[in-house]
C-alpha cells in the first residue's frame, strides 16, 4: 500500500517538472525582461500575473468594467466570461428583470413610452401581487378564469359561491379580477369606509355604446367628470325645492293611471300592471325632464312611447349582460353573442330621441326669444340654460344625452320594477293587501286621493316596500364599482381595477341574516322602531335599495315616493285579484336577470273598483 503511494507521488512530482519546463520552454520565447531572467524568476512573474487573472474575475470585483463603446453582443460575452455565476435559465431570467427593472424605472422617471418591458414589468408585478393573500374562490381555467363557469343568472351561481367559500369569494373572469360579497360588514367596509377607493366604474363594451362611453353620471369613472355631472344634478335638478314642485305633476300622473285602470275595469279586460307602471313613472320623469308625457295624450303618439320605452329596457338588459368581450379583449372582434351589434343599434336609436330632445328645446328657445315662459323650467331648459366662465353652454350635447339618459334610465326601470314586484306579492298573499288597503282607507279615507303628504302615514305600506327590496332588490347587483388603486379589505389585498359585485338578491335571502321566515314574504318584520317618514333605508345595511358611500343614488327621495304613490293609489281605487284559474299561491315569480332584475313575465291583474265614488275621488284635470 506504502509502496503504491510512494509511486504516485513520484509520478505527480514527474507530472509538476514537466509542466514546469514546458512552461519555462514556452515563456523563454517572449521573456519580461528581454530573455535574461532566470525560469524560477520567470516562474514566480507568472504565477503572479495568475492571481492578477483571479482577482479580477472575483463577482463584485471593481476591476469589472463594461465600456459604454462595448456592443450588446461584446457586453453579454464578457458577462459570460467574467461572471462565475451559473449560466442556467433562472439566471438567465433573473437578469432579464433585472434589466426591465432598469428599463421601467427609467422610462417611468423619463415619462417615456417602453410598451414592452412596462407590459411585462407589470405582468411580473401583477404575479408577485397574486403571492399577497388573496380572498377564497374557486380555481379557474387559464386564459378564461371562472368565466365559464357563469350561467344564465350569476347572482344565483355567486350565492352558491358564498355557500361554500364564505361571504367574500374572488373570481376571475378571463383577464379580470372580480370579488362579490353579499356581508352587510364588508358593504360597510367597501362602500362606506373605503367608498372613495371603491368609487370607480369599469370602462365595457356596454358603456361605450350606452352610456357615451362614460360621459354620463352612472357609469362614468370616478373622477372630476363624474364629480362635476354629479354636482349639477344634485344643485339644479334634484333639489328638494325642484322636486316638490313637481308634485302636482305626479299627484295628476296616479290620477291618470286611475283612469286608465278605470277604463280596463269597465270593459271587464285584464291589467297589465307592468304597463300601467312604467306609464305612470315615465310620465313623471319625462314632465320633469323635458315638459313632455308620452302615454295617453297628444304630446307623443303611442309608438313613440312604446319605442322609447322599449330603447329604455333594452338599455337596462344590455348594460346588466356579462359580456365575454368585456373579460377576453381579443374576443370583441367576433362578438361572439351578438351584444356589440345589438348595442350599437339601440345607441343609434337611443341617440336619435335625444338629439331630437335637444333640438326641440333650442328651436323653442330661440321662438321665445325674450319673452317670459308661459309654463315652468324642465330639466334640459336648466342644462341648457346653463353657462360657464365663458358665455359657454356648460356642458356639451354628448354630456346633455348622456344626463338625460341616466335620469330617463335609472329612474323609470327602477321604480317600476319594484313597483310590480310589491304588487305580484300582494296579490299573491290577499291578506296582506287587504291590510295594506286598510291602513291607506284609515289615512286617506274614500272621498279623496292618496296625497304625497299621506305617505309618511302608511307604516304597513312602507314595510311591505322595503320586503320587497329584500326578497326583490331593484337590481340583483348594484352597479358594478371598481377599485380605483390597490387596498385591502377585510386582511385580503384587493389589487387596483378589480371589480365589486354587491350581491343584493343573496343578501335579501341570506339565511346568517334572516334567520326568521327567510324566504317568506313577511312585511311585519319591518314594523319595529318604525318612524313617520317616507325614506326608506335600513341602518344595518340588510337592505341596501339605493346603495350607500359618494355612489349611492341621487334619485333615492324621488324614487321612493314615486313607488310609495302608485302603489298606495292602486290598492286605495282597486281590489286586486289575478286572472282565473290561477290561484294566488301558483303565480310564477320568476326574475329575468339584467342590470334591474324585473319579473320574467309581466304580472296580468283584474282591477275591482272599490271606492263609492271613484271618478269624483280621483277627478283628473288631464284628459
Ligand atoms: C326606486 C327607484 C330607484 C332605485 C331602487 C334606485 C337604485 C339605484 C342604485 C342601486 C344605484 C347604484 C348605486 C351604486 O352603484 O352603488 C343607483 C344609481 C343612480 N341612480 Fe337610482 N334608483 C332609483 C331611482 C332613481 C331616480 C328617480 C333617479 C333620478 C332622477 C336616479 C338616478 C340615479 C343615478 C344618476 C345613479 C348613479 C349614481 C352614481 O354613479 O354616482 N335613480 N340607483
Amino acid at each position: 500500500m506504502d509502496a503504491d503511494n510512494r509511486e504516485r507521488e513520484r509520478e505527480r512530482e514527474r507530472e509538476r517538472e514537466s509542466i514546469y519546463l514546458s512552461s519555462v520552454a514556452f515563456d523563454a520565447t517572449r521573456c519580461i525582461d528581454g530573455g535574461t531572467a532566470s525560469p524560477q524568476a520567470h516562474w514566480r512573474e507568472r504565477e503572479r500575473e495568475r492571481e492578477r487573472e483571479r482577482e479580477t474575475r472575483t463577482p463584485g470585483s471593481h476591476r469589472l468594467r463594461l465600456s459604454s463603446e462595448m456592443s450588446i453582443a461584446d457586453i453579454f460575452s464578457v458577462l459570460r466570461q467574467r461572471m462565475v455565476v451559473p449560466w442556467t435559465p433562472w439566471s438567465i431570467a433573473m437578469a432579464v428583470v433585472f434589466v426591465l427593472t432598469i428599463c421601467y424605472r427609467n422610462a417611468v422617471a423619463q415619462k417615456r413610452k417602453v410598451s414592452l418591458s412596462v407590459m411585462v414589468m407589470k405582468y411580473l408585478m401583477g404575479r408577485c401581487g397574486q403571492s399577497r393573500r388573496q380572498p377564497p374562490g374557486p380555481r379557474g381555467w387559464p386564459l378564461v378564469g371562472n368565466l365559464f363557469q357563469l350561467g344564465p343568472k350569476p347572482y344565483k351561481d355567486f350565492m352558491k359561491l358564498h355557500q361554500e367559500y364564505g361571504p367574500l369569494v374572488k373570481l376571475k373572469l378571463g383577464s379580470v379580477n372580480i370579488v362579490t360579497t353579499y356581508s352587510p360588514e364588508l358593504v360597510r367596509e367597501f362602500l362606506c369606509n373605503q367608498d372613495e377607493v371603491f368609487a370607480g366604474r369599469p370602462h365595457t363594451i356596454g358603456v361605450e355604446y350606452l352610456a357615451y362611453g362614460g360621459r354620463d353620471i352612472a357609469l362614468a369613472p370616478y373622477g372630476p367628470h363624474w364629480k362635476n355631472m354629479r354636482r349639477i344634478c344634485m344643485e339644479y335638478l334634484l333639489t328638494t325645492r325642484r322636486l316638490d314642485s313637481y308634485q302636482k305633476h305626479r299627484a295628476d300622473e296616479a290620477r291618470f293611471m286611475v283612469h286608465q285602470v278605470l277604463q280596463k275595469a269597465d270593459q271587464g279586460e285584464n291589467v297589465v300592471v307592468r304597463d300601467v307602471l312604467a306609464g305612470f313613472s315615465m310620465n313623471v320623469m319625462t314632465q320633469m325632464l323635458l315638459s313632455k308625457r308620452f302615454f295617453g295624450c297628444k304630446d307623443a303618439g303611442p309608438q313613440q312611447s312604446a319605442e322609447f320605452l322599449h330603447i329604455t329596457h333594452q338599455v337596462f338588459w344590455l348594460l346588466g349582460l356579462f359580456n365575454i368581450a368585456d373579460y377576453l379583449p381579443f374576443l370583441r372582434w367576433f362578438d361572439l353573442q351578438g351584444y356589440e351589434r345589438l348595442m350599437r343599434q339601440v345607441q343609434k336609436q337611443m341617440d336619435v330621441f335625444h338629439s331630437n330632445i335637444l333640438q326641440e328645446h333650442r328651436l323653442e328657445h330661440e321662438a321665445r326669444g325674450d319673452r317670459p315662459r308661459d309654463k315652468p323650467e324642465d330639466f334640459v331648459d336648466i342644462l341648457l340654460s346653463l353657462r360657464g366662465n365663458d358665455g359657454k353652454e356648460h356642458l356639451d350635447d354628448v354630456e346633455m344625452k348622456a344626463l338625460i339618459q341616466d335620469m330617463i334610465a335609472a329612474a323609470i326601470d327602477t321604480s317600476s320594477v319594484t313597483s310590480e314586484w310589491a304588487m305580484s306579492e300582494m296579490m299573491k298573499n290577499p291578506q296582506i293587501l287587504r291590510r295594506a288597503q286598510e291602513e291607506v282607507d284609515r289615512v286617506v279615507g274614500a272621498d279623496r286621493c292618496v296625497e304625497e303628504s299621506d305617505l309618511m302615514h302608511l307604516s304597513f305600506l312602507r314595510s311591505i316596500v322595503k320586503e320587497t327590496f329584500r326578497l326583490h332588490p331593484p337590481g340583483p347587483f348594484l352597479i358594478t364599482h371598481e377599485a380605483t388603486k390597490d387596498t385591502e379589505v377585510a386582511g385580503y389585498h384587493i389589487p387596483q381595477k378589480t371589480q365589486l359585485f354587491v350581491n343584493t338578491y343573496a343578501l335579501g335571502r341570506s339565511h346568517d341574516i334572516w334567520s326568521e321566515r327567510t324566504d317568506e314574504f313577511w312585511p311585519d318584520r319591518w314594523m319595529d322602531n318604525q318612524q313617520e317618514k317616507v325614506e326608506i333605508r335600513d341602518e344595518k345595511l340588510r337592505i341596501i335599495p339605493f346603495s350607500v358611500g359618494r355612489r349611492r343614488c341621487p334619485g333615492a327621495p324621488l324614487g321612493q315616493c314615486m313607488v310609495l304613490l302608485a302603489l298606495a293609489t292602486l290598492i286605495h281605487a282597486f281590489d286586486w285579484s289575478l286572472p282565473p284559474p290561477l290561484q294566488p299561491h301558483e303565480l310564477s315569480m320568476e326574475e329575468s336577470f339584467g342590470l334591474t332584475l324585473p319579473r320574467a313575465h309581466p304580472l296580468v291583474g283584474i282591477a275591482m273598483p272599490r271606492l263609492p265614488n271613484i271618478q269624483q275621488a280621483y277627478s283628473s284635470q288631464q284628459d
